[in-house]
């Protein structure tokens, strides 16, 4: 595809993305009109938005377009799945500079395909709008087959804390990004595309999990929310986690403990679950720790005291 998003111009943008679309006979009505129909037939729709910023979620010399769309999508449905719900539906607002190449919001949008095809949701919507910096804002629906939601305040001491998926592997390969690097390129990949245990949400509230969140800014301040929302201690032992001999290389290359990245890299979409004790929990999960109670203040611990850096990304914070 050749020019500029100016050139093709708001409405022959639109028709550039959506044709890119698979139909798709669970959306009763798909992009086109003044809003799309989805059936929900649970009655209830779970829904959830997240928004890319470039340069402060991405830079377009570190992902492609494509790569944007995968993550921008996972960010969303890693929510739907982590209250225990089937993502079904997704619409996406995007803004553009005019002279942006019209291949980027192209190959984004396909990249938002395929990580919608992983999930089995489908793109409903969206719009577009004329802005100075690249933003992604997605909003994204599930559905949740009849049972209830998995929110974050149902921990209960006693409970046993587990995680599933990627930690720290999004962090490393930032850290190697920043610095220049382009390997290894598994973590760079981590990086530039999540690939959240999507099916792992709805399979938890089926196995009786009491709370549960993905990790989308550093296990610490994600397990804090689920610690403050359900007004319980969560205590994490080191020695659970494994620290890949790759990661620990990088770790000693750029002078961080990869524990940092482990347990406060964000943007990894782990999903983690708080269990009781007597649920048996499939091999996929890693018990990583264990619910008390609050004692004053609602807090994590790891091995026995409080984690004193940060425990993930914090918008407003010093990063
Ligand atoms: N501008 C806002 N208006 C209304 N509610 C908001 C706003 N920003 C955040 N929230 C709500 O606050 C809660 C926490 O938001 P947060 O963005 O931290 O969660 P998250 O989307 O799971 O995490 P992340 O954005 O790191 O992926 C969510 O329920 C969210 O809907
Ligand atoms: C260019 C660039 N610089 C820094 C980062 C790291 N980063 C940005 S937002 C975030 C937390 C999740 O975001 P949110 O809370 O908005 O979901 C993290 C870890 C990045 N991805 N790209
Ligand atoms: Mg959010
Ligand atoms: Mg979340
Ligand atoms: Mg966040």
């Amino acid at each position: 595809m050749k020019g500029t998003v100016g050139e093709l111009g708001e409405f022959g943008l639109i028709r550039e993305l959506t044709a890119r679309l698979p139909s798709t006979p669970a959306v009763e009505l798909g992009p086109g009109d003044d809003a799309a129909v989805v059936a929900a037939p649970d009655q209830r729709v779970v829904a959830t938005t997240d928004i890319l910023l470039e340069g402060r979620h991405f830079r377009r010399d570190w992902s492609t377009a494509y790569d944007v769309g995968r993550k921008a999508a996972a960010q969303n449905l890693a929510d739907v799945a982590a209250m225990g719900a089937v993502p079904t539906a997704l619409l996406l607002g995007l803004v553009v500079p005019a002279d942006l190449p019209a291949t980027w919001p192209v190959e984004l949008m396909d990249g938002i395909r395929d990580e919608c095809h992983v999930a089995g949701a489908a793109v409903v919507g969206g719009d577009v709008v004329r802005g100075d910096v690249i933003t992604v804002a997605i909003t994204a629906l599930g559905d949740l087959r009849g049972k209830d939601a998995v929110t974050r305040s149902g921990a209960k001491p006693g409970d046993v804390v587990a995680v599933t998926g990627w930690l720290g592997w999004s962090a490393a390969g930032h850290a190697v990004l920043s610095r220049g690097f382009r390997s290894p390129r598994a973590f760079v990949e981590a990086h530039r595309r999540p690939e959240p245990p999507y099916h792992a949400g709805p399979a938890a509230a089926e196995l009786g999990a009491t709370s549960m969140t993905d990790v989308s800014d550093g296990l610490v301040a994600d397990l804090g929310h689920i610690a403050e929302a359900s007004e319980v201690r969560i205590d994490l032992k080191a020695a659970d986690f494994d620290v890949p001999a790759q990661m620990s290389d990088i770790g000693q290359a750029v002078g961080v403990d990869p524990l940092q990245w482990v347990l406060s890299g964000g943007e990894d979409h782990a999903i983690v679950a708080t269990f009781p004790p007597e649920v048996k929990l499939p091999a996929r999960w890693r018990v990583i720790g264990e619910v008390g109670r609050a004692g004053g203040k609602p807090q994590v611990t790891v091995d026995g005291a409080p984690w004193d850096t940060a425990g993930g990304w914090d918008h407003f914070g010093e990063q």
